[in-house]
């Protein structure tokens, strides 16, 4: 990148996500473009490429990487490939937002974070779009004036209207609740140290097999609890909530409803159906303030080390629900690099 030119991006995945973030740089934000694009399945690649001038396609995420004009990387490929787009991207030095989880387990996540503090700088923001949600970041300010007190527990729901047919049990864990693990990190500025998980008779709308709700409770280092109800076939609406409890007040979001309307003897609204919906503008922030930052030559953002931390926490709750009882989190000792 020289001057004022776009940030030249490469997208590794261009499924549903890879699809709807190329959009958004190409017709929400400005400042980057996207300027290759990489994914296993070349027709998908060629069709969401088409009509974006200079985009090269590729099957081979590293070839992408080393296209003509792309100075930085936006992985949305499935989970259990981000550790090789990431260490291919560290390669070549390039800055990336990788959607999460960063990677499946904590054991890879903790080898991209040596890889990174390898390189000596930061170069990675993961994709916890959440701290970007206008709602959650007035929770955050609020809670940083102090007018609450201190929190005492976090209340969590997150419901899908229906899981993709590859959904496992412990991806309620890992694919959904991780965004509560990020969002009670960031939230309260505290680690998680212990989970359970507790799993109702499974409701007749989820899969054959998939243990679907589940009740998640974390423990964090300063004492609070925050707990999730994960419910991944609701079959009604996408709904992210959250209630925090503190000494002093509570405050909630997700409640929401942008528009009531009365009439014929009723009132009422409607339920936002996916995460592109409810999401829009914070992964519509979300990118900008890569690019932004990217294009400043700074990295800010959910960090490598946010993305482990969520990937140990997930892992032990993942053994929670497969072994029962309270299972504790394991943490590496944090790198200075992540401060
Ligand atoms: N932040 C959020 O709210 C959300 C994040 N995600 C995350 O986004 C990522 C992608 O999810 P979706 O778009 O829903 O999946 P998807 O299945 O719609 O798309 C994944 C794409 O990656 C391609 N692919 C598979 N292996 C690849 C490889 N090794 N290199 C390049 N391309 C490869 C597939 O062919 C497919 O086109 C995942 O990490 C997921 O967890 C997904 C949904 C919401
Ligand atoms: O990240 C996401 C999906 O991968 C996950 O499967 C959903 O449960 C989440 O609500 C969504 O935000």
């Amino acid at each position: 990148m020289h001057g004022n030119e776009p940030l030249g991006i490469a997208v590794i995945g261009t499924g549903r996500m890879g699809a709807d973030h190329m959009r958004r740089i190409d017709r929400v934000i400005s400042g980057a473009r996207v300027a290759a694009v990489a994914d296993t399945d070349a027709e998908r690649a060629r069709a969401v490429a088409a009509g974006i001038d200079g985009c090269t396609v590729h099957t081979d995420p590293a070839a992408a990487m080393a296209a003509a004009g792309v100075d930085a990387v936006l992985v949305a490929s499935p989970g259990p490939a981000h550790e090789a787009a990431l260490l291919a991207a560290f390669e070549r030095d390039l800055p990336v937002l990788c959607e999460k989880p960063l990677t499946p387990d904590a054991a890879s996540a903790l080898r991209v974070v040596e890889a990174e503090q390898a390189l000596g700088h930061r170069r990675v923001q993961v994709g916890f779009m959440r701290r970007y949600d206008a709602e959650y970041v007035r929770l955050k300010t609020l809670l940083e004036t102090g007018q609450l007190g201190r929190p005492l527990m976090l209340h969590n729901r997150h419901r899908n209207v229906a899981s993709s047919p590859f959904f496992t049990s412990s991806m309620l864990i890992t694919d959904s609740v991780s965004h509560e693990v990020d969002v009670t990190r960031w939230l309260l500025g505290q680690e998680i140290t212990a989970v359970t998980v507790h799993a109702p008779a499974s409701s007749s709308g989820a899969p054959d097999g998939l243990r679907d709700p589940q009740f998640v409770v974390l423990e964090t280092d300063g004492g609070a609890l925050s707990d999730v109800e994960i419910f991944v076939n609701c079959g009604f609406g996408y709904q992210v909530q959250a209630e925090i409890v503190c000494e002093r007040g509570t405050a909630r979001v997700g409640d929401g409803h942008h528009l009531v309307a009365q009439a014929a003897g009723r009132w009422g609204g409607t339920i936002t159906q996916d995460w592109t919906e409810r999401f829009a503008q914070a992964y519509d922030d979300e990118l900008r303030a890569w690019v932004d930052t990217t294009r400043r030559g700074e990295v800010g953002g959910p960090s490598t080390w946010d993305g482990y931390a969520a990937a140990a926490v997930c892992e032990a709750g993942v053994r929670a629900l497969e072994e029962g009882g309270r299972v504790e989190v394991e943490l590496a000792e944090k790198p200075a690099l992540y401060g």
